[in-house]
């Protein structure tokens, strides 16, 4: 069976002991998108994601995911479903490449073991022991292993959690590609700037619902948002915050004699406008006029 969406839920919900964690959740995902799911801590993202992925139950709401419903899952969908958990582990005295051939053996269709530890960057390590990796390189083990199955939809829990920064940029060009490839990916992560660097829309969730859901450049009303300009001026920090922040450095030019010390102009960053829509203050600007 086809949809036109990769994921569809309505009114999702979700208790333990009587206590909601997902209270009424809406969402659709269309095929070939990278969704970004934000939230604090216990907003409900993993209930959501493993109720998603056929490894929780609903306690009521309609699911439909790659066009079956997650609570009866088989074999067939299983195998286009690729995870990888927040925390992986185990297997340790095998190799890469041990490993991941012995992954493959599980799948229908699963992609050559060679292309998938090359499409990761683990070539050089291909004779290691698991646990002998780095961190990183255990992460893209744990991609690599998701991916095997060549799935449509991949699920990623925090995936770059711990990474140096180089690692981190790595590991999104990795996940670009498969983006690229057509693969539909649901991620989520409590970094901003991966969220904006991936996702083409995010979801913002507290308390088991979806507060926000947008591009990340328009999330919250973030491209309405005022421009913030700082400058130096008598020696001192200035910041204002303008809609027409092109007219107010020509002024400043003017009243400065050319170049303005010290000068930026920014918008709100999508980390701003997420924690004001989970209502935490952003650091406070001092304006000035
Ligand atoms: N197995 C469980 N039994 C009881 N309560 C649970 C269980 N799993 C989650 N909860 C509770 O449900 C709420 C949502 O938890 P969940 O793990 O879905 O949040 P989260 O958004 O993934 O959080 P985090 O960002 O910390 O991973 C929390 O209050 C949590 O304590």
């Amino acid at each position: 069976m086809t949809t036109s969406t990769a994921i569809r839920v309505r009114g999702l919900r979700k208790a333990y002991a009587g206590v909601p964690a997902v209270d009424g959740l809406d969402l659709d995902v269309a095929h070939g998108e990278v969704f970004a799911l934000l939230g604090p801590n216990g907003a409900g993202k993993t209930t959501t994601v493993e109720i998603l992925e056929g490894y929780r139950r609903r306690d009521a709401g309609e699911v439909s995911v790659l066009g079956a419903d997650p609570a009866r899952p088989d074999a067939g969908w299983r195998a286009r479903i690729g995870i990888v958990l927040q925390s992986s582990g185990g297997h340790d005295e095998l190799t890469v490449d041990e490993l991941v051939r012995h992954f493959a053996g599980y799948y229908p269709d699963a992609r050559d073991p060679d292309e998938v530890i090359a499409a990761v960057g683990l070539e050089e390590k291909r004779a290691t022991r698991a646990r002998h990796l780095s961190g990183g390189q255990r992460r893209r083990l744990d991609v690599a292993l998701g991916i095997l199955g060549n799935p449509a939809l991949l699920f990623l829990d925090e995936p770059t959690t711990g990474f140096d920064p180089e690692a981190r940029r790595e590991f999104w060009a990795l996940i670009s590609s498969l983006a690229d490839g057509g693969t539909t990916i649901i991620l989520t992560t409590h970094y901003l700037d991966e969220a904006e660097h991936l996702a083409d829309r995010v979801g913002v969730i507290t308390a088991g619902r979806i507060v926000a859901l947008d591009t990340p450049g328009r999330l919250g009303g973030r491209d309405q948002d005022l421009a913030v300009v700082t400058w130096t001026e008598g020696g001192r920090p200035r910041t204002e915050r303008t809609a027409e922040p092109a007219a107010l450095v020509g002024r400043l030019a003017q009243r400065l004699g050319g170049e303005v010390p010290g000068l930026t102009v920014s918008r709100p960053t999508l980390e701003d406008v997420y924690l004001r829509l989970i209502g935490q203050p952003a650091e406070t600007l001092e304006v000035v006029s």
